[in-house]
């Protein structure tokens, strides 16, 4: 069995809905993994940030105009009235509770109670339209059987036994519904794999039920070897390793949620991104298999914090880079980027949530400089750093001040960190040097 992933712009619009219901229907038996509708989870996000803010009218006010949107869907969806009426309802009862919620107090488990709506709408929604005609379609709702344990990870003893245990309880069907992104956590509370999750969904589901392969259906013809929002002129990549789709994931490529690979990986499930809009394209799969050498594509993170941490004595003193490393693995607060030199070490985190409490412990024995946002550029290729083209990326440096360099970490990525306010231009210019050097 396949399991096909349908992003938010393949559910966003009557007529992505639409072809999202050709694609699927081919006869196969499949699992569906689908986001909200694009936009909507964004607008969940504000309503949550509304209630947190003592903004309930504006709250209210946004559940109102979102409850519109979702009429309109309905109205152009749905002919039989039987099931519009059924669709309907449950949508109304979707808004009222979050109608409801706006009077609770803020907590981290309000705003997950509320993002979680998205998805339940969008596949309730998409199960009666195909059950509208009369494709053999059946909802599985993921909050019985996704799980992830104490430390944030899927629980996949409990996913594989109960989702199994769900299918074979149920009526027999050809296409099987579910939501991404949203899950229960170890205590049975609604949570979520963090934004993009559903992509994630997909792989962990893939992984348990040892599916043939994952397909992640977007709006674009598969993984560019740059980010089409910012450089003209990308392409798609038709083969990627799971190693090199990891670290572009990791290192910003939007169209993959960042630990995606990881159960594929895992089980060596081939994935493959697709598009909607252009069903028949290649797209890139992404397996076990390498090919090639080279930079095959480049990949930008935003909201990197630089932190230059200057020894007081001699930098490389036995145990310094232990006390550093200890303070952070203390706070949860995960590494990306690292160099070092005779009197200072630099690195770098995606997570300032204990920033202050972190430099106040390292000012205990050093010097420390805090430079936000910075951005990571990772070029990703298959033994990157060995390929005799590669030094043609360090001609930005004659663009562009780089703040840090990462070379050698692993033979597939090398990384720059530089100004965000540069990120546009290094990307480019990057893509000239590196994929366009004919006419650099
Ligand atoms: N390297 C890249 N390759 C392909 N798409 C990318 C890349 N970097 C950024 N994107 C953007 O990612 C978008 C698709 O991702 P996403 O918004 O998560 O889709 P969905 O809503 O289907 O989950 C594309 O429209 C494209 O603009
Ligand atoms: N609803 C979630 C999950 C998701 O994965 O969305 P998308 O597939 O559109 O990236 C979000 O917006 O974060």
């Amino acid at each position: 069995m396949k399991v096909l992933k349908f992003g938010g712009t393949s559910v966003g619009s009557i007529e992505n809905i639409k072809s999202v219901k050709e694609i699927i229907n081919d006869g196969d038996k499949k699992i569906v993994v689908l986001s909200a509708m694009s936009g909507t989870t964004n607008d969940l996000v504000k309503i949550s940030e509304h209630i947190k803010n003592g903004a309930i009218e504006t709250a209210v006010q946004d559940i109102e105009n979102l409850a519109g949107k979702y009429e309109i869907v309905i109205d152009e969806l749905f002919e039989v009235s039987e099931l519009k009426q059924t669709v309907s309802n449950y949508i109304d009862q979707v808004f009222e509770y979050l109608i409801g919620l706006t009077s609770e107090k803020h907590t981290e488990f309000l705003y997950n109670k509320i993002v979680s709506q998205g998805e339940l709408m969008s596949t309730f929604m998409f199960t009666k339209y195909l059950i509208q005609d009369g494709i053999n379609a059946r909802l599985l709702p993921a909050l019985d059987f996704m799980r992830i344990d104490k430390s944030n990870e899927p629980d996949d003893f409990y996913i594989k036994q109960n989702l199994n245990r769900i299918i074979d309880e149920s009526l027999p069907a050809d296409i099987y519904i579910t939501q991404g992104f949203i899950c229960l956590d170890a205590y049975g509370n609604i949570a979520n794999l963090q934004r993009g999750g559903s992509d994630y969904t997909a792989t962990i589901i893939g992984a348990v039920i040892e599916a043939a392969e994952v397909q992640i259906w977007t709006d674009i013809d598969g993984m560019h070897n740059n980010d089409p929002r910012i450089v003209d002129n990308t392409h798609a990549i038709s083969n990627l390793s799971f190693d090199e789709a990891a670290e572009l994931a990791y290192f910003g490529a939007k169209i993959l949620h960042p630990q995606t690979v990881m159960p594929a990986r895992e089980a060596n499930i081939p994935v493959r991104l697709k598009s909607t809009i252009e069903p028949t394209s290649h797209g890139t799969l992404i397996s076990q298999d390498t090919d090639g050498g080279g930079i095959k594509a480049i990949a930008a993170k935003d909201n990197i914090t630089a932190i230059k941490i200057k020894s007081a004595r001699m930098l490389l003193a036995h145990g310094f880079l232990k006390k550093v490393f200890e303070i952070f693995e203390k706070y949860e607060t995960s590494i990306d980027m690292i160099t070092t030199s005779e009197i200072a070490v630099s690195l770098t985190i995606d997570n300032d949530t204990n920033l202050n409490a972190i430099v106040e412990e390292l000012k205990k024995f050093s010097i420390v400089e805090v430079d936000k946002n910075q951005s990571i550029i990772c070029l990703v290729g298959n033994e990157v750093v060995k390929h005799h083209e590669t030094h043609r990326l360090f001609q930005v440096l004659q663009d562009i001040s780089v703040r840090m360099i990462s070379y050698g970490g692993s033979n597939n990525n090398i990384s720059l960190l530089v100004n965000t306010n540069d990120k546009n231009l290094a990307l480019k210019h990057l893509n000239k040097y590196v994929f366009d050097f004919a006419t650099a």
